[in-house]
């Protein structure tokens, strides 16, 4: 598995007994303007990798066409080895979830049903929900702390609190593979710091995750792998380490940055200036 960049270096992914994401020169066009520019990168498996860019460098879009909801000019994006284009639409509802930016207009639901929405990829398609379903919808609002939040209606809840219902939604299809556009977009610290950590338990557990993230301190903090993205190229990919570098932040945001040591967990933190 290897991630290309405009410089033509690339780099071999995290070893993993199967392969994760593997976006291979994937391009797409709309309104005759090129928004993802022949593509190449990796999610390994079992990993937290996090896409970053600038607005409007192509996260979503990406996100997007790995999921299937738009489809490439060219290329493609293939999970554990299968091309996900050749996955009828159930089956791939099962092994990917993604959770978008902005949810689409709320219906009056509750919050339970939204999440148990999640589960109709795994039963026949006239089966109401199980016992076992609602067990795990209520475990999956438990792993977002919106446990005593299910019975109110999506409509009444906060940005924040309806984003982590939609989390949970995505945890209670118990994807392979897991697309999260800008998760801790609403949330207060400790909400994102726990969102955070949910996305590095559940890539502990063996889930691949892939997520668009703004805030590169977040993603030095938590991340396994990054991607970083400028006007739909991938200018940069590896570990955090190796990726979020002075040289690099300000090639693609034009701002200057030290990076330190976290003084806990050694990991970078970004000071701008
Ligand atoms: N359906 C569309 N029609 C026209 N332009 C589009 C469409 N989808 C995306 N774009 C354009 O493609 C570019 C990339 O958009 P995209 O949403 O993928 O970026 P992003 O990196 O996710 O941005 P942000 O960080 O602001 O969310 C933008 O300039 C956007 O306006």
């Amino acid at each position: 598995m290897r991630d290309r960049t405009t410089d033509g270096t690339s780099r071999v992914a995290a070893p993993g007994s199967t392969p994760g994401l593997e976006v291979a020169r994937v391009r797409w066009s709309v309104a005759g303007r090129l928004i993802v520019d022949d593509v190449d990168c990796t999610a390994p498996p079992g990993a937290f990798t996090g896409l970053l860019g600038p607005n409007g460098s192509g996260k979503s879009s990406l996100l997007r066409l790995v999921a299937g909801i738009t489809v490439p000019d060219a290329g493609t994006a293939a999970f554990a080895g299968t091309d996900l284009a050749s996955v009828r639409r159930r089956e791939r509802a099962r092994r990917v979830a993604f959770v978008e930016q902005e949810a689409a207009a709320e219906t009056p639901l509750r919050v339970l049903d939204a999440v148990l929405l999640g589960r109709i990829p795994h039963r026949s398609l006239l089966a109401g929900d199980t016992d076992a379903d609602r067990h795990l919808a209520r475990e999956a609002l438990a792993r977002v702390g919106m446990a005593e939040f299910a019975d109110r209606s999506l409509a009444t809840l906060s940005g924040g609190e309806r984003q982590r219902v939609h989390v949970a939604r995505a945890l209670a299809q118990e994807p392979s593979l897991l697309l999260l556009d800008e998760p801790t977009n609403h949330l207060d610290v400790a909400a994102q710091l726990a969102t955070m950590t949910l996305a590095r338990k559940l890539a502990a557990d063996g889930v691949t995750v892939l997520a668009a993230l703004h805030d590169l301190n977040l993603a030095a903090a938590a991340c396994d792998h990054v991607v970083m993205l400028d006007a739909g190229r991938v200018v940069a990919a590896g570990s955090v380490k190796e990726v979020l570098v002075p040289a690099v932040i300000e090639q693609v945001y034009g701002v200057r940055c030290d990076v330190l040591e976290h003084p806990a967990t050694g990991r970078p933190v970004l000071a701008f200036s």
